[in-house]
């Protein structure tokens, strides 16, 4: 993975956050954080088309797939008031029982 290509998800992340503030008119995000079972739903719809791109799609299919994935996650954890440093830590976590 090329370094530094991680940054702007922080950047999407504040972005969600000030939706959850500010549930302003019009918003796509805004639409979701108003209603966690849509957010959930539209959730495992990107998974299972992402399963699909996985399966049979090209490499740009299944980058566009995950990005549609990885935006609805980002917006499920703010829901339950964790983000993506929540997942990494967890992850961290998991490395370090490998390591040890
Ligand atoms: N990164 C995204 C993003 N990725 C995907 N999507 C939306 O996720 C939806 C994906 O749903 P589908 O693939 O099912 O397509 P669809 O048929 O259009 O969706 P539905 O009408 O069925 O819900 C589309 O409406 C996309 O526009 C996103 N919507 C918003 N963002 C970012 O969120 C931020 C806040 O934007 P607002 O939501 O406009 O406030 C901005 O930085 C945006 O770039």
């Amino acid at each position: 993975m090329s370094s530094g290509c991680l940054g702007f998800l922080e950047e999407l992340d504040r972005v969600i956050e000030q939706r959850a503030r500010e549930l302003p008119e019009g918003s796509y995000t805004a639409k979701l954080l108003r209603d966690p079972a849509l957010a959930a739903r539209k959730l495992g719809e990107e998974a299972a088309e992402a399963m699909v791109e996985a399966l049979a799609g090209t490499r740009e299919r299944l980058v566009e797939e995950a990005a549609d994935l990885l935006y609805h996650l980002m917006v499920v954890l703010r829901l339950r008031g964790a983000s993506l440093c929540d997942v990494a830590r967890a992850l961290e976590a998991r490395a370090g029982w490998r390591r040890g």
